[in-house]
């Protein structure tokens, strides 16, 4: 028999109940104790659909309250010093969103994904040991429901990998033994609470491993092996390239690979696999597309040839926590595209499919496959998926459209003449608090219940009030506040054609934040204009500067789930060509400043550097065909943030904007070492205000990291902004921290002021 399996399932709730309870916690809307139980309903409603899809080994601890990166510190006892006055719940929520008392955790994106998680920190008195026993508490839970779980664990590898050493000397390897330690005595309760299995992850085992880390996975699992339940060795989002061997080697009892995004690799993990169970990842975990079960189970055939049924198991490529819980509450897609679509709850069906075709031949699952493949092929064949105008237009772009008139140095004097601004000029990422008035205001909307012109007028009513605040701080470049964007990706891709969106898509981004990703079908255009009449309405109610705002091709392209018939890169151009155009409509609407947002630049980096140029190559190229359509005087500003960049500074460089905005304060400007290196020519807002924490810095600690920034990088090229946008804050600590930003910004002009007086006193 081949066995069904599943790695992860999400956990927000088909209704985002994850979302609702955590939120009415933070707000002391209700208790721990209603929040844990929220919590245990989900788990159970999570487990009952595994089974009821047939699925035979179903996972249990990926359920988290926020992440299961956090979990997995708590659960080593790593809680760093400066929340020690604090327990349980409280802690773990303050680790992850800073207190006033104690600034937050930093929080990076997991590889190559839109989920986001806390950044492990180690010192040299940080001690690893079991402080928790919650995998076992879980195992135990679903046990009581007569459901024998899989525990999932996050590797101790991995999760060392992950960390962040913040003294000297400490390097996170060295705390591998006290790891191993903790999860060998882990693995012992498991086993005595009776988990056969555990599946551990090690998603490193997919990346470019250094002879440290290769070595701490020989020794983490020759020390785990055989001290408690059977180990599944999960391994995802690529391919295991060199690691294979090693892989292949380390003494667990199963291994999981990524077929969908490596399917190449089966041949090679079948002759090194030796005698261990191999899970075969052929579900893609990461996109919404039904599957395609007919290739699918040809792969699974030639496992089943090579190992036998009884050591073949079928699972999705990765955790389904990064696709949309259920296409059941899909109820407005059409018919047409709704065919094409597999949500969580869908997959786990395609996985029972395959198991059983792979176990007892297509004939006894010839339903599933017959409507999976008249599903692909209508797809296929679909007469709304080709543009034959989108496609030679992008045969036309020639290497003059992705270059500004004139270099930078020339561009950013007629810039200075037009915009007159300070030193040190001050601006915002974009965003404002999206209030829970504003999001009823466009639920009202959308039911009908709101008619246009009120819904507008209610917009209009809001951009004012903000654009009038902006003034009263003082701040320099203004923004219109983004209030008719329900995202800075999805209010796009309801305007583009060759994209549809669903209506309860979500996904988990970061702790309580999700987003509900659009879906790009086809070739990609652009009807009309998306935000020109917004930006217009705004730059009439100022007189200072206002700044056009527009997300990047790149950034939609990661944002969204991709069309999987073609290269992204074509995609990604197509979309260009449409911010394109948008860029032009804004410039000729007499915006002097257009932000074109790349907050995913990063984050669509290859996982392998052998990939890298390739993938740089194309999406700077994006960048400079949406960017370079204006003339000298427009300025052309970028954002980005929540990612490590220091390995990409030259492309970012390439990519020519006139400013970037850039994430830094959770990380104390070291980032800024690397622009200072690069030599970096362009101008740089460094964020001076961690936006992700509810706690309101002073004007002191925006000057301190100015003052940092201003040791690296020439004063007359910074500016003063955020980390990123506003719209999760809420107004009371917006306006308090604009008004510290603005404050910083005047006391680092009147250092410019004396040091430029005590010149001219000098050379009198
Ligand atoms: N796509 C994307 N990825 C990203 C980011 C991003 O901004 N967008 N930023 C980074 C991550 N940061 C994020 C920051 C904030 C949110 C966020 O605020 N998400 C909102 C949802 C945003 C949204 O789509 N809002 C809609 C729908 C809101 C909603 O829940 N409406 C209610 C009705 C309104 C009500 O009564 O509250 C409903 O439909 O039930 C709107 O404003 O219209 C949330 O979790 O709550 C997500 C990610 C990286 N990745
Ligand atoms: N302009 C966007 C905003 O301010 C950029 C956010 S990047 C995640 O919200
Ligand atoms: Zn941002």
């Amino acid at each position: 028999m081949v066995t069904s399996a599943n790695l992860g399932y999400p956990r927000i709730g088909a209704k985002r109940e994850l979302k609702k309870a955590v939120e009415a916690y933070w707000k002391g809307e209700i208790g721990a104790a209603a929040l844990e139980s929220v919590g245990a309903d989900l788990r159970a409603a999570n487990w009952a659909a595994q089974v009821d899809a047939g699925i035979q080994r179903i996972p249990s601890n990926d359920f988290s309250f926020y992440d299961q990166i956090l979990d997995t510190t708590a659960m080593l006892g790593a809680v760093p010093e400066r929340f020690s006055g604090l327990q349980g719940l409280d802690a773990y929520f303050a680790m992850a969103r800073g207190t006033d008392a104690a600034p937050a955790m930093e929080m990076t994106k997991w590889f190559d994904t839109n989920y986001h998680y806390i950044v492990p920190e180690l010192t040299d008195r940080t001690r690893l040991r079991l402080a928790s026993d919650i995998p076992v508490r879980r195992f135990t839970e679903a046990r009581a429901q007569g459901i024998q779980t899989r525990p999932v664990l996050v590797g101790p590898v991995t999760w060392l990998a992950l960390a962040k050493a913040k003294t000297e000397g400490v390097t996170p390897l060295s705390l591998l033994d006290q790891a191993i330690a903790a999860y060998a005595e882990l693995l012992a309760s498991l086993a005595a609470a009776g988990a056969d299995w555990v599946q551990i992850d090690e998603p490193i085992l997919v990346r470019d491993l250094s002879g440290d880390e290769a070595e701490a996975l020989r020794r983490t699992y020759a020390a785990l092996s055989g001290k408690g339940p059977k180990i599944l060795l999960a391994t995802y989002f690529g391919a295991l390239g060199d690691n294979l061997e090693l892989a292949c080697q380390l003494p667990v009892d199963g291994l999981h690979v990524d077929l969908v995004r490596a399917p190449g690799q089966l041949g090679g993990v079948l002759a090194a696999i030796g005698d261990k169970t191999l899970s075969l990842g052929l579900i893609d975990g990461r996109n919404i597309w039904r599957g395609d079960l007919t290739p699918a189970l040809a792969l699974a055939d030639q496992a089943v040839r090579a190992l036998g049924a009884d050591r073949v198991e079928i699972a999705p490529s990765c955790s389904l926590l990064h696709v949309p819980v259920d296409l059941a509450h899909e109820t407005e897609l059409d018919a047409e595209q709704r065919g094409w679509l597999a949500f969580a709850r869908q997959k786990l069906d395609e996985v029972t499919a395959l198991a059983r075709a792979a176990g007892d031949g297509r004939a006894s699952a010839a339903a599933a496959f017959d409507a999976a493949d008249a599903a692909i092929a209508r797809r296929g064949a679909s007469a709304r998926i080709h543009d034959p105008a989108v496609k030679a237009r992008l045969a036309a772009v020639t290497p003059a459209d992705l270059r500004r008139q004139s270099p930078f140095a020339t561009r950013i004097k007629a810039q200075k003449a037009r915009l007159g601004l300070p030193a040190y000029p001050t601006t915002t990422i974009g965003s404002f608090p999206q209030t829970a008035e504003i999001r009823k205001a466009r639920a009202a909307h959308r039911k009908g219940d709101l008619n246009d012109a009120g819904y507008r007028a209610f917009l209009e009513d809001k951009t004012r009030d903000c654009i009038r605040r902006q003034e009263k701080a003082g701040l320099d470049v203004l923004v219109h506040g983004e209030f008719e964007r329900n995202d800075m990706v999805e209010y796009f891709g309801e305007r583009l054609a060759g994209f549809f969106f669903t209506r309860n898509g979500w996904v988990q981004s970061y702790g309580s934040r999700c987003v509900k990703p659009p879906v790009i079908f086809g070739d990609v255009s652009r009807p009309a204009p998306m935000t020109v009449d917004w930006a217009r309405f705004a730059a009439a109610q100022t007189d200072r500067p206002m700044k056009g705002m527009l997300t990047g091709p790149v950034t939609i392209l990661q944002w969204s789930f991709v069309r999987n018939d073609q290269p992204r890169a074509q995609t990604c151009r197509q979309i260009a060509l449409a911010i394109r155009d948008e860029v032009a409509d804004l410039e000729a609407a007499g915006l002097p400043v257009i932000q074109i947002d790349e907050a995913a630049f990063r984050e669509g980096l290859p996982i392998r550097k052998a990939e890298w140029p390739e993938y740089l190559d194309w999406a700077v190229d994006c960048f400079r065909l949406a960017s370079t359509p204006v003339a000298d005087g427009t300025q052309i500003h970028t954002h980005m943030c929540y990612s490590e960049f220091n390995d990409i500074m030259p492309a970012i460089a390439a990519m020519d904007a006139d400013v970037i905005s850039i994430e830094t304060s959770r990380s104390d400007m070291e980032l800024l070492e690397v622009f200072r290196d690069l030599a970096y020519p362009n101008e740089i807002g460094p964020g001076v205000w961690d936006i992700h924490s509810p706690r309101v810095p002073d004007d002191a600690s925006m000057v301190a990291l100015l003052k940092a920034a201003a040791e690296l990088i020439p004063a007359e090229r910074l500016w003063v902004n955020p980390d990123c946008g506003l719209k999760t804050r809420g107004w009371p600590e917006v306006e308090r921290a604009i008004a510290h930003l603005v404050a910083a910004a005047k006391q680092m002009r009147s250092a410019v002021r004396d040091a430029a007086a005590e010149d001219c006193w000098i050379a009198g």
